[in-house]
């Protein structure tokens, strides 16, 4: 029989997407299948959840959920079994799964995702009966501080007859740790020894990542580097003592990417085809990117000069307030920039003023569009990360498989990923891209005239495309040890 895997997320593809945590979370049940392990998905019934989850079967009720009716439905993800969390109080609400249509969190999100997790633990225990069967599960997996109490209650909140079920947290960004207020903690339905300084408190109030990090029996985070700097105040936001403390149970895991979804030489999207061999075959998209975002056309296969193109939230943590000071020595270098992506509202007029300043040279959509950025990896020379901390980061691995090549920032999971093309990587003929240092004006603009001068050496850039794409992301040795972990926890 499969070892079973509750694994507990505010987002997953093809049901709802903000973010890199969706692609993962909808990723991971295929990534271990075949090593023996059934993962369940458990979502929230947001709207759009419940519209593409067709024919709607109850498989569990609850009369008071924290307080709120809410009833479990049972769908596929995949070729995995789904479970939906229909709660209309919470979570029948249009638009973004966190954000109020004035775009700021709803005020009840602590009630939302406590709810997700309570439901969690009590599926993981045994609260959904299937063919006459109490169905239980040998491992919960929570992702990130919307899922973070599910540990928590596993720890605090169930009856002592309750089957004891391991725990993994999953840190996919330490930024966002859902901290409320001291009065919330009476409405969750913890005991009294849940609050406290080892417990869920987190300066005065109630942190549910750190809930999580506190009682999962094993935590992971998706890149070993980043694993590594959670343990400094740098980026440990004021989480790293708990992370030093509970060292031993702390690992990294890559993640990989869905080559279904991302190959060039059979993705759909693209206006051409290629592979590494045939990599002429490229220019077609680059052309047809030009003329999308209206960028200066150039002749022959180099004319025009590279296009970078970024596909990202633009917020602080992806240092887009750095891009837009080097943008005009992007430009000034001969490079040009395709910019799709939306967030701080500060950060997209600025770009809004670039492509003002430079008429095709910089051209800017700001949106959420998948389609687009395949066309944008197909067609872009290189992909610019100049992020200040990056769990994992996904777009520079699409970026490798596509052969545009990543310039990224030194951190996290961008420093594991990317082979620099320092002279050292460029004589052994292992570069796979372009790291720069911690994201400011001066490292960033250093980063971006090495790109253009290795573009404009074309038999060293055909290396860097080909090493890149020859890069294996693909989730099966990060499959691999996910598995590895879930089993090491019932032993
Ligand atoms: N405007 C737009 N239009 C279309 N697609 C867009 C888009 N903006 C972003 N995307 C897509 O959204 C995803 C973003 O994933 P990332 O991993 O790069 O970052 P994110 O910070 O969301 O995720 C967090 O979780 C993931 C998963 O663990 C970590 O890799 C990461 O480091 C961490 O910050 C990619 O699939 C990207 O292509």
């Amino acid at each position: 029989m499969p070892l079973r895997v509750l694994s507990v997320t505010s987002e997953a593809v093809p049901f709802v997407k903000t973010g890199g945590l969706a692609d993962v979370a909808g990723a991971l049940p295929a990534a271990v299948a075949p090593h023996g392990i059934e993962v369940t998905t458990l979502l929230p019934g947001y709207p759009s959840v419940l519209a593409k989850l067709g024919r709607k079967r109850v498989v569990h009720v609850w009369e008071s959920l924290l307080g709120e009716p809410a009833r479990l439905l049972a769908g596929m993800l995949g070729d995995a079994p789904l479970v939906v969390l229909d709660a209309p109080g919470l979570f029948a609400r249009e638009g973004s799964p966190y954000l109020d249509p004035a775009g700021r969190d709803w005020g009840d999100n602590w009630h939302r995702f406590a709810a997700l997790s309570r439901a969690a633990a009590d599926i993981a225990s045994g609260a959904m009966v299937v063919r006459g069967k109490r169905r239980l599960y040998d491992v919960l997996h929570a992702h990130d501080w919307q899922a973070g109490m599910a540990p928590a209650y596993l720890h605090w909140g169930m009856p002592p007859e309750a089957p004891i079920v391991p725990s993994v947290v999953t840190i996919h960004n330490m930024a966002f740790q859902g901290w409320q207020g001291a009065e919330v903690f009476p409405r969750l339905g913890l005991p009294r020894e849940a609050w406290s300084m080892d417990g869920v408190e987190y300066h005065g109030g109630v942190s549910m990542l750190k809930a999580g990090l506190v009682t999962a029996s094993a935590i992971t985070t998706v890149s070993p580097t980043y694993a590594q700097e959670i343990r400094t105040a740098e980026f440990g936001m004021g989480l790293e003592g708990l992370i030093v403390a509970r060292g031993r149970d702390v690992s990294g895991i890559l993640n990989g990417i869905d080559g279904q979804v991302w190959n060039p030489e059979v993705d759909p999207l693209l206006a051409k085809r290629f592979t590494a061999r045939a990599l002429g075959r490229r220019v077609a998209n680059k052309r047809a990117l030009e003329a999308e975002f209206g960028l200066e056309p150039g002749e022959g296969p180099r004319a025009g000069g590279p296009i970078f193109v970024v596909i990202s939230r633009l917020t602080w943590q992806k240092g887009m307030d750095v891009l837009l000071e080097a943008v005009d020595h992007l430009v000034g270098l001969g490079g040009r920039l395709a910019l799709l992506g939306s967030g701080e509202p500060e950060v997209e007029a600025g770009f809004h003023a670039a492509a003002a300043r430079h008429p095709g040279r910089v051209a800017v959509r700001i949106g959420y569009d998948e389609a687009l950025s395949h066309r944008m990896q197909g067609g872009g020379d290189a992909i610019l990360i100049p992020s200040r901390f990056e769990p994992c980061g996904l777009t520079q691995l699409y970026g490798l498989a596509y052969g545009c090549v990543p310039v990224v920032a030194r951190t996290g999971g961008l420093a594991d990923t990317v082979i620099d093309a320092n002279p050292a990587a460029l004589a052994a003929g292992v570069a796979t891209g372009v790291q720069h240092g911690a994201v400011s004006y001066a490292s960033l603009s250093a980063g971006l005239s090495r790109t253009v001068a290795l573009y404009n050496r074309p038999e060293e850039w055909l290396r860097l495309q080909r090493n890149a794409m020859a890069c294996d992301f693909s989730w099966g040795a990060s499959g691999k040890a996910y598995a590895e972990l879930y089993r090491s926890l019932i032993q």
